[in-house]
């Protein structure tokens, strides 16, 4: 755990772990999209072949349904809106087997085909919307079953039982099976989003460190390069680190590298990304802005730091300084490049006699 936290947290914002969402996305796709393929054969099969025994209001919705999820797929492809397509698909599903209790289908079978839809409901919609389409179907078949005569079919006494009873089942234990499935999945992000977030802290001053910028950012940046190119990149070290250890002792050392990092955090903007990268050196990472522009900014905080005490356990007012190398990069891939030029302009400033910054407009 860091001995204190930095005071502000931004780049954790840049964390994120959409990697496991997008496969529970694809598993509810792939659910839906499956699902519409068997509808899509079936219900052409059907309508074909019986067409002369059907009803005309099951043939129409029949036909309804298929142009819906064809349509419902077309849609997916151009916009990848699974949410709103899953739910149009789900309704109009919905009124199909609805039609087809109230009409009974050939031979008076069609109970058996609303069987598969609390599964599907769940798997495509989740838990409290595939609950409530669910537990709708249940209700409308109840009430077309046992409510009053309104021109719907009569099915046996035993077979309008024992499917209420099925479909009930199916749709707790489906119910149960996506209550869990979540609940485990929404576990899995969190312990996934914190073990990232610690892979990504520096344990000391709680702000990022050196595997944030190269794991990352870096990624990040080179999806989105609009945001961030092009960037300057500040290397500091703090001056005559190890005399302060050797004076004042490791642990005001430990304290020094913290009350750094939040000066860090409260000089530089929020979308500054700044990262530990190791003893007492830190990396500043400016988006849009050319070295000039930076050279300016990291002399700026160079003051500042100096300015700044920092008291010992017994109150003594403790001045530190750091010096600044600074270079710019244009592109993603330049990156390690530009490091080593600051890398180098920041050897510069340590001969040049140290709380300096140095680029090549300095
Ligand atoms: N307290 C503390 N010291 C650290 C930590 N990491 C590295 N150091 C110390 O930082 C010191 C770095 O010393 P040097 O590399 O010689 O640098 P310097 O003394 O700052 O000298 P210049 O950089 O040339 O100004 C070493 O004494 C390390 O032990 C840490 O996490 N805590």
């Amino acid at each position: 755990m860091p001995k204190k936290s930095a005071a502000s947290q931004s780049w954790l914002s840049l964390i994120n772990i959409d990697k496991v969402y997008s496969s529970d996305k694809q598993r509810q796709a792939f659910s839906l999209f499956t699902m519409i393929a068997i509808a899509i054969i079936v219900i052409t099969m059907l309508v074909v072949s019986n067409y002369d025994v059907y009803s005309p209001i099951l043939t129409m919705s029949l036909i309804a349904v298929n142009i819906t999820i064809i349509m419902g797929t077309v849609y997916f492809i151009k916009t990848a809106k699974l949410e709103v397509v899953a739910l149009i698909s789900m309704g109009i599903v919905f009124i199909m087997c609805v039609a087809l209790t109230y009409t009974g289908g050939k031979e008076n079978t069609a109970l058996y085909w609303l069987m598969f839809y609390p599964v599907v409901c769940f798997a495509s919609l989740g838990v409290s919307r595939g609950a409530l389409l669910g537990a709708s179907l249940l209700v409308c078949c109840t009430f077309i079953l046992y409510g009053p005569d309104f021109g719907q079919v009569e099915y046996g006494g035993v077979e309008k039982s024992r499917f209420l009873a099925s479909f009930t089942l199916v749709f707790i234990f489906s119910f149960i099976g996506e209550y869990f499935r979540y609940k485990s999945h929404m576990a899995i992000a969190d312990i996934t989003l914190s073990q990232t977030q610690d892979a990504y802290t520096d344990q000391l001053t709680g702000g990022a460190n050196r595997r944030f910028i190269t794991a990352h950012f870096l990624k990040l940046a080179a999806k989105t390069p609009e945001n961030y190119l092009p960037f300057s990149v500040l290397l500091l070290d703090l001056d005559y680190f190890k005399r302060l250890n050797d004076t004042y002792g490791h642990d005001f050392g430990d304290t020094v590298l913290i009350e750094f990092t939040k000066l860090l955090d409260s000089q530089f903007p929020m979308s500054c990304v700044k990262a530990r990268y190791g003893g007492e050196e830190f990396v500043v990472i400016l988006p849009k802005e050319t070295a000039q522009a930076a050279t300016k900014i990291a002399d700026d905080f160079r003051q500042c730091v100096a300015k700044q005490a920092i008291l010992t356990n017994d109150n003594k007012r403790v001045f530190i300084t750091c010096s600044i190398g600074v270079a710019q990069v244009n592109n993603i891939d330049d990156y390690s490049q530009a490091l080593k030029q600051a890398d180098e302009n920041l050897y510069k400033a340590k001969e040049l006699g140290r709380n300096k910054v140095v680029s090549k407009y300095s």
